[in-house]
């Protein structure tokens, strides 16, 4: 048809765009390299293979993401000469899947997928199969023996790797273009000759071929076809989907002499920037994640400036907390005491969005038992003796809307614990002596420093009430086991403790801080800051030094108050008893001298000793 044809050749071989001429009876006259390229003809990449047939034993491992759309039409029913009898398995389906062809005594291995994403790694006749499917990339990979077969797609494609059933070499591997080389999975499962690659291929010469020897019937291709015959249709830079590949297609009618003699099909790939579209939204959706981070970072420390610290474990309770804040999830709050508990909670609260709200701190073991249902949840006019006419409203009422703390939460007792589940459960409660329910919107944060799992084996503590409140667990870890952390905190309390007592700003020697660091801490922060306190009132100058520093004046290990802080009335108790039974002892039992020496009247005296049951 062109009197010049290698001119033209080599004219349209320079083109960036792939272009194609077709004649009136759809037979190619041109087709440039680019549209080689792009549709995969000539494919010379990868290893080397021979021309041939998929034969009986031969190994095939296939990964197609939507059966009967991959362009090779490869259908559930063509599996069978794998050896999969699989009804379940129908059209659209994705699979990945191993077998020997025509053998049935060998069990083929296979997953399939509604959904698409699939990966299948196994061992078979002693090959290392992985086939993944991989909607996001949008690729299939098949590996053999850690080789490794990678094609991309962009709705759906039909990837194959065919091993010689004797030699267990590659004789086979899928590549781009395989439309156009009509060697989709069917085609060539039904015994269609595949083209060699590499070394071994030769030419593939599309001119003078039908164009739907090369192009699938695809609207596209159907167009350009009756175009060239004569249709009247033309147009610009259409997006279209060309064997499975998206491309951009100029359509133009081709006359001479006002006689329709073909067409020309103008195309451009752009599933490379597809592809780029697609790298270019995971990057942004990073840089959007990495953005969330940093801003929640500076919302960390925005939020919660009174917790001081840098090292890992405290920045990890900030964190928690946080998450905590954006929640409006009941939170239990661990750790030993003077750890900062408390604070913690406060802090919760003020970050979160009920910061306008009250907060109700409500310390269950300083109220009384007897006092602390009424105190928590009110009582009606006359509910009982010394009650209030007008009756009184309860802490979870004052805390309705905002947060209410429950601190010591280990110490209720269990009739109360019973009620707070309730409460838990129903949102609502009755008034002592009330039997109106209230309803209340509050949220809960609860701190111990018991092990409420110990306390729960003992008996002393509900399990369900602790898988009610469990569920925002922080634990703050003590001081001893953060102790990068002191140099912070002394920094931020000195300053605060010189401006409370009015005196000059004071420093630490070398040495001071260095006791602190050695030191373990039974108190935690409080001790911390106690210890601060007293050390400024000791020293004169405005250095502190390690002999201003009185530490251990709480035991060692001291980790629960109950255990080791003891009531007033109790060491009163104590007290006096000791003190009447050393009087005793040292006027030899005589009632009358112990008497006088303690400066009491008789009647008290009796009193006393009826009372601590002393003969
Ligand atoms: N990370 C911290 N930064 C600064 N100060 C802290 C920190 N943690 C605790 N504190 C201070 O330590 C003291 C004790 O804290 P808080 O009362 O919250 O402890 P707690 O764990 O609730 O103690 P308890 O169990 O005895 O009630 C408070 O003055 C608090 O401000």
């Amino acid at each position: 048809m062109f009197k010049n044809n290698s001119f033209i050749k080599r004219f349209t071989d320079m083109m960036s765009e792939g272009f194609i001429f077709i004649d009136t009876t759809g037979k190619i006259q041109i087709y440039n390299n680019k549209a080689k390229e792009i549709f995969g003809i000539n494919d010379h990449e990868g290893i080397d293979h021979r021309t041939g047939t998929i034969q009986k034993g031969d190994i095939v491992i296939i990964g197609d993401n939507c059966l009967g759309k991959d362009d090779g039409n490869l259908t559930p029913k063509a599996l069978k000469q794998l050896g999969i009898h699989d009804h379940h398995i129908e059209i659209g389906d994705a699979i990945a899947a191993v077998g020997v062809i025509d053998i049935p005594d060998v069990e083929p291995m296979y997953r399939y997928s509604k959904s698409g994403a699939l990966v299948l790694e196994k061992r078979f006749l002693e090959n290392d199969i992985n086939v993944v499917i991989d909607t996001i990339k949008k690729t299939i990979k098949i590996e053999v023996n850690h080789q490794e077969f990678l094609l991309s797609y962009n709705n759906a494609i039909g990837h194959m790797v065919v091993l010689d059933g004797e030699t267990r070499e590659v004789k086979f591997y899928q590549t781009k273009g395989y439309t156009a080389r009509g060697e989709g999975i069917q085609d060539l499962l039904s015994g269609k000759h595949y083209r060699a690659k590499g070394k071994y291929a030769d030419i593939f010469d599309v001119i003078g071929k039908n164009i739907f020897e090369i192009h699938s019937h695809s609207a596209t291709i159907e167009e350009f076809y009756e175009v060239a015959q004569g249709k009247d249709l033309s147009y610009k830079e259409k997006f279209t989907e060309i064997n499975g590949r998206s491309t951009i297609c100029t359509l133009e009618p081709i006359n001479h002499k006002s006689k329709r003699v073909g067409a020309v099909l103008k195309v451009e790939d752009i599933s490379e920037i597809k592809k780029v579209i697609r790298e270019r939204d995971e990057a942004l959706f990073h840089l959007e994640r990495i953005e969330e981070r940093l801003k929640e970072r500076e919302d960390i420390s925005i939020l919660f400036p009174e917790v001081i610290g840098e090292g890992e474990e405290i920045s990890h309770v900030r964190h928690l907390a946080y998450k905590a804040s954006r929640s409006n999830s009941t939170v239990l709050i661990l750790g030993e005491s003077g750890t900062g508990k408390s604070m913690l909670a406060k802090g919760i609260h003020h970050a979160s969005k009920y910061r306008d709200k009250p907060f109700i701190y409500v310390n269950s073991s300083s109220i009384p038992e007897n006092l602390l249902e009424s105190e928590l949840f009110g009582y009606e006019g006359g509910a009982f003796t010394g009650a209030r006419r007008e009756g009184k409203i309860g802490m979870f009422e004052m805390a309705d809307g905002g947060t209410i703390f429950l601190d010591e939460i280990g110490e209720l007792s269990i009739s109360l614990q019973a009620k707070l589940l309730q409460v838990l459960q129903s949102k609502s409660f009755y008034r002592v002596g009330g039997n109106k329910r209230i309803s209340v919107d509050v949220r809960i944060i609860a701190a111990t420093n018991k092990n409420l799992e110990e306390e729960m084996v003992k008996g002393s503590f509900r399990e369900d009430l602790y898988y009610r409140i469990n569920v925002f667990p922080i634990w703050i870890p003590p001081l001893r086991n953060r102790k990068q952390d002191i140099y912070s905190l002394v920094e931020n309390i000195l300053p605060k403790i010189c401006s409370r007592i009015g005196c000059h700003q004071k420093h630490m020697s070398g040495e001071s801080i260095q006791k602190l660091l050695d030191y373990s801490w039974p108190g935690n922060i409080r001790e911390l800051e106690n210890i601060l306190e007293r050390a400024v009132n000791l020293t004169e100058t405005n250095t502190i030094l390690s002999k201003h520093l009185v530490l251990g004046t709480i035991k060692q290990h001291q980790v629960d108050r109950d255990t080791d802080i003891k009531s007033l009335k109790e060491i009163i108790w104590e007290a006096e008893k000791k003190g009447i039974e050393e009087a005793l002892k040292l006027s030899n039992g005589n009632k009358n001298t112990a008497m006088e020496a303690l400066g009491i009247g008789k009647t008290s005296f009796y009193e006393k000793l009826k009372k601590y049951s002393i003969n």
